[in-house]
């Protein structure tokens, strides 16, 4: 069994302060970041952020508020929380390069993390506002756009995570929600892949949120998830799960075997 924080950020998505408390405590030990988003720190704000970072013991601070606004409002924003001294700090990248940029420069201690594409929407859904295509060129475009705007991490679905980092190169810092260990409930998610497939193509950092947060025991959830994850990393095969059974014909992708 590893108890070597695994590369997950774990999203502590709750309205009550005590149940994110509770989770970033059981499961700090295994994960690497714990993951502050909108429904936290909307309603309990900072002091939330500091409080289940002590719980966690300590781990990175993913502070992800997503912000998507002109950049005099981004880049004060971004001021706003630098006390709270974020490892990364999260924009939409569609916000466009000038304000990324703003958030860059407010916060140089932090990775800007640029959201490509929301890993809920389908193809279906990005056409109905207006982006033709696969969410797999939006995602490369805007990546590209994000890093030459100076974002050092970029979020993206597992499902486009290879050619992100084909476009970006080495150094960003590649994160991918949308994962679901085999077997786990999708939930609101369409562009999932497992654990190991992400870190296969090439993210740098897992989010998991409720296949942890909504286990009878997030603590062994969180554990049983770094495990598979160090049990992949070590030499020899099998390197990818096989949720389907089939000798791993499709394991790639989770629907395909749904
Ligand atoms: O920026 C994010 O973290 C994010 C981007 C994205 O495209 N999709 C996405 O699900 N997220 C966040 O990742 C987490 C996923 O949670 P689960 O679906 O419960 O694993 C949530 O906190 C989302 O806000």
């Amino acid at each position: 069994m590893s108890t070597k924080p695994a590369p997950v950020a774990v999203a502590l998505d709750a309205q009550d302060l005590d149940t994110a408390l509770r989770w970033a405590e059981q499961t700090g030990p295994y994960v690497s970041t714990i993951k502050v988003g909108l429904e936290l720190y909307l309603k309990h704000g900072a002091q939330a952020v500091q409080r289940t970072r002590e719980a966690s013991g300590g781990r990175d601070l993913f502070l992800d508020l997503k912000l998507h606004d002109i950049p005099n409002t981004v880049a004060g924003a971004a001021r706003g929380v630098a006390a709270l001294r974020p490892t990364y700090l999260t924009v939409h990248a569609s916000g466009g390069a000038a304000m990324i940029r703003a958030a860059v420069e407010a916060l140089p201690q932090t990775r800007i993390a640029a959201v490509t594409v929301l890993t809920s929407l389908s193809e279906a859904d990005l056409s109905a506002v207006g982006l033709i295509g696969p969410p797999l060129d939006a995602a490369r475009r805007l990546a590209a756009l994000a890093v030459a705007a100076g974002a050092r991490a970029i979020v993206c679905s597992p499902r486009e995570v290879a050619a992100v980092r084909a476009e970006v190169g080495p150094d960003v810092t590649l994160i991918t929600p949308g994962v679901r260990p085999p077997g786990a409930a999708h939930g609101d998610q369409t562009r999932v892949a497992t654990p190991e497939q992400a870190l296969a193509d090439g993210a740098d950092l897992l989010v998991i949120g409720r296949p942890i947060t909504g286990a009878a025991d997030p603590a062994a959830a969180a554990r049983e998830i770094g495990a598979a994850l160090a049990r992949w990393a070590a030499p020899g095969p099998p390197k990818v799960d096989d949720p389907c059974g089939d000798g791993g014909e499709s394991a790639r992708l989770l629907e395909e075997c749904e």
